[in-house]
Order: structure tokens, then sequence, then C-alpha cells
């Protein structure tokens, strides 16, 4: 009994040293131990290993830890391939092999649906990874920099403003990587001035690299702070000269304070405007700011799964909510005598429009609005999904939307989650007239502690 209250009482503080089991990994690729009851998130530790680390942060509920030294190494700790992975913001995960990786998000998935739905042996199938865990990136977006005068060009730090030049990346496809690095080396030597953030001056903000997998077509876009990119007729000969494979190169204007990458103009600056993807049997024109599922062959998989999770029969009525640029919906609409999609971004809903007539899908159609509201009054209206398939970002359901599903009550909700804790708690509030049949975690970014899953919902 004493023992327990002086553990409760105890507090932790910055700068403490401590040894930790690490039990589990966490929603972002951290490791899990807990020191006193408190939980201590230790970055780089891996489930089963014990650690030596220090407190970097005490909070009421946690505290957060550096790693100092692994004192009982997991089977699964691998050596990062990555010359700055220590550094980069992008990879999470590349110290744990790629099975373990796996495993640990389908247990991530596992553990959400136990706290928030409260459920003992969620229905939860090993997590669908790649054969080849690498170069699944189809599009670089560089953020570009001077480091000791010298042009950089890659991704900021975790959590900071820190650029890290990256001359390779591993996760990102080959044709990308030269044209980022192609790029990179050309404006340099034209001594194209690079956009400072804090003086607001220069004009190369950002690289832009995107291939289709299905073609090979490849895209070059500079984002720039300027409507002008002084030398501009040698940059895009020169780019033209050493990168023959670009079918484009787009110039998009930002010159806002900002974190978002892509401004409201684009411009082309050679060759054609859009590049030509596939996914399955689906055709796509991609242009320089549209969206499109970053990983080509995992997205197919993912896809599958709600085909299957569907099970449609060709006599249905499915609405694909948050619907971005209609993929999900045109995958179904084969199967369904009729799609219906909600999206929330105008932009995204003319791609959807654009999509749908490009793959004769006459039985979809795509609507902007937001879901919790667009639903709701279509089902005043008489309309009665028979499927509804959602796929919100990481915030999940909104409360009204979730109220019209229990409402409207479609044979099956299909939803595709990013995010395992809103997955679970939207799951925990539809189980009032849903059952949980099935959840399938596929990996969407190796190496990242990102775990997308489709969860099939049916009505009881
Ligand atoms: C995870 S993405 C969906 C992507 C798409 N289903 C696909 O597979 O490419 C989520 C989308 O929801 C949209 N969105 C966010 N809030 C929304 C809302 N309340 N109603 C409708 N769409 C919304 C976002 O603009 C974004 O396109």
């Amino acid at each position: 009994m004493t023992t327990y209250k002086k553990e409760q009482d105890a507090s932790i503080r910055v700068g403490q040293q401590m040894t930790l089991t690490i039990k589990s990994l966490g929603i972002n690729g951290e490791g899990i131990g807990y020191f006193k009851r408190k939980i201590v998130f230790v970055e780089g530790a891996l489930p089963g290993e014990v650690v030596h680390a220090e407190v970097t942060e005490a909070r009421e509920k946690y505290a957060t830890a550096r790693l100092l030294r692994v004192v009982e190494k997991s089977a699964s700790r691998t050596n990062p391939p990555c010359p700055v992975y220590a550094e980069c913001g992008g990879c999470s995960l590349q110290h744990m092999d790629y099975a373990a990786q796996l495993a640990s998000k389908q247990e991530i998935v596992i553990e959400s649906l136990r706290k928030y739905a409260r459920l003992n042996q969620p229905p939860v199938s090993p997590t669908i990874g790649m054969d080849n865990p690498w170069s699944y990136r189809n599009k670089a977006q560089f953020q570009v920099g001077k480091e000791n005068g010298k042009l950089i060009a890659g991704l900021y730090q975790t959590g900071s403003h820190q650029l890290v030049n990256l001359e390779g990346c591993q996760v990102q496809h080959e044709a990308t990587t030269k044209i980022v690095q192609t790029a990179k080396q050309i404006i340099e030597e034209l001594g194209i001035p690079v956009y400072d953030e804090k003086k607001r001056t220069g004009v190369i903000r950002t690289i832009v690299a995107r291939v289709a997998f299905a073609t090979g077509e490849t895209q070059l876009t500079l984002v720039t702070a300027t409507p002008e990119i002084p030398r501009v007729k040698e940059l895009i000969l020169e780019l033209r000269t050493k990168l023959p494979e670009l079918v484009g190169i787009a110039q998009n204007v930002n010159n806002q304070k900002t974190s978002l990458v892509f401004g409201d103009k684009t411009i082309s600056l050679w060759g054609k405007a859009s590049i030509a993807e596939k996914l399955g049997e689906l055709s796509f024109d991609l242009s320089a700011r549209a969206f499109f599922q970053l990983n080509p062959e995992q997205t197919q998989k993912l896809y599958n799964q709600v085909k299957t999770a569907a099970g449609l029969t060709g006599k249905e009525l499915v609405l694909d909510l948050y619907c971005g640029t209609g993929t999900i919906g045109l995958w179904l609409a084969p199967y369904a005598r009729e799609v219906r999609g909600i999206e929330l971004i105008p932009e995204a809903v003319e791609d959807a429009h654009r999509n749908a007539q490009r793959n004769q899908a006459s039985n979809a159609s795509f609507h902007v609005g937001r879901a919790e509201v667009l639903m709701p009054k279509w089902a005043k209206q008489g309309t009665r999904p028979d499927v509804v398939v959602v796929d919100p970002p990481r915030t999940g359901l909104d409360d009204a939307l979730i109220r019209s599903l229990l409402d409207v009550q479609p044979k099956k909700i299909v939803y595709v989650s990013c995010n395992p804790s809103t997955l679970a708690k939207d799951v925990g509030k539809l189980m009032q007239r849903y059952e949980l049949k099935s959840v399938q975690p596929v990996d969407m970014f190796p190496h990242t502690a990102h775990v997308e899953s489709v969860t099939l919902l049916t009505l009881k």
C-alpha cells in the first residue's frame, strides 16, 4: 500500500535520467515505457528494449525522454540505411526491421480499439506491407535553402525549421531524386537566388518532382516567391538537356508567409501541363497541384480492401464521403449502381469530375460540401445509401455525421482511416447500431509511423 502511494506521488523532472523497459510503439513511432506509472515516450527506442534515457519534457500525464543508451537491444533493431536518418524528419522507423514495423502497426490499431472502443479482441488482420518497402513515393517536395553559402534542398527536422539537405532519399522513387538533384545543381550554377524565409528575399522556395509510376512520365514544378525567375530561358534549356525524361516544367508562385507549399498561380514553363498516371484500370491526368496518393502500389491494395469490404453486387447506392479527387468512388463505380462523393475542397471536386469523365464513370457524381451537412440533407430528401465509405482527415468523423449515419443506417460503413485513435473513438460510437466486422491495416508509408486501415462495420 505504502509503495503504491509513493509511486502515485512521484514526479518526473526535466534532466532526470532513468532506465526504462519499452512496452510498445506510440502513434508517432516513439517507444513507450513507464516510470512510476507515468507514460514516457522515448524516440528511437523499440518495444522489448531496456533503455537509459534522460527526461526532456515532464507533463502532468506524460513525459518525453531522449535515448541515451540501449541497455538491452531488441532483435528487431536494424541499422537505418539513410545517412541523415537521425536528423531528417521524414522517416521515424528505419531503425526497426520491416516485419516488426508491420506487426507494430497492427498492434497500434488493436490497442487503440481496446482503449477507445472497449473491445477485448478487435478483429484486426496483419498489416498488408510491401515486398520492397523502398522507392515507393511518387513525389518529392523539397524545400530549398542555403547552408554555408551552398544551395541545399530537403526536409525540415522534426519539430523545427532546420532544413536537412538530402542528396538522395531511399523512400523516394529514383526518378524524383534525379530531378531534384539536377534542378538543384542547375539553379546553383545559374546563380538563381534562393528564397530566404526570414528576410523574405530571393526566388526559389521549393522543388517538386513527380513521377507517374504506370507511364514513367515525370514533371518538375518550381515554387517561387516571385512571378519572374532570373535567367528562366537558360534554366528551362538546361533542365530539358539534363533531364530529357521530363514531360513538363511548371512554375507555381507563392509569395505568402506560409507553411503551405503551393500558391494559387501555376504557369506552364515548358511541355505538358500534366502527366498521365494509371491506377489499376483507372487513368488520371495529374497537373502540378493535383492531389494524388503518394504510394500508388499500396493505394491499389488499400482500394481493393475497400472494394472487398463494400461487397458490391451492382445494385447499391454508395456514398464516398471525404472523397478528395474521387479515386475511391471511381474504384467502386464499376461495381455499384451509383456512386456519390462529397468533398470540401472545390478544386478537388473539379478534379473528381474530370477523373470521372476520363474514366467514363457515368454513374459517379461528386459534390462540394461538408459530409456532415450534405449527407443529412440528402437523407431528408429521401436518399438511402446502401454503403457509405468514409475517408476523413486525422481528426476523424464529425459528431453530426456519426448521428446521421446512426439515423440513416446504411447496411455497411467502410471506414478508411489514417489515425487509429480517432478511428477507434468513432467505431466506439457507431457500435450502438453497428457491428465491427474487420479491420485491415495497410502500410502506405513504410519506415514512418503512419498507420492506414480499412474497417468494415455492418448494421446490427
Ligand atoms: C484523407 S483525405 C481523402 C482522400 C481520398 N479519399 C483519396 O483516397 O484520395 C480527406 C479529405 O477530406 C476532405 N474533407 C475534410 N473535411 C471534410 C468535410 N467536413 N467534409 C467533406 N470533406 C472533407 C479533405 O479536403 C480531404 O480531401
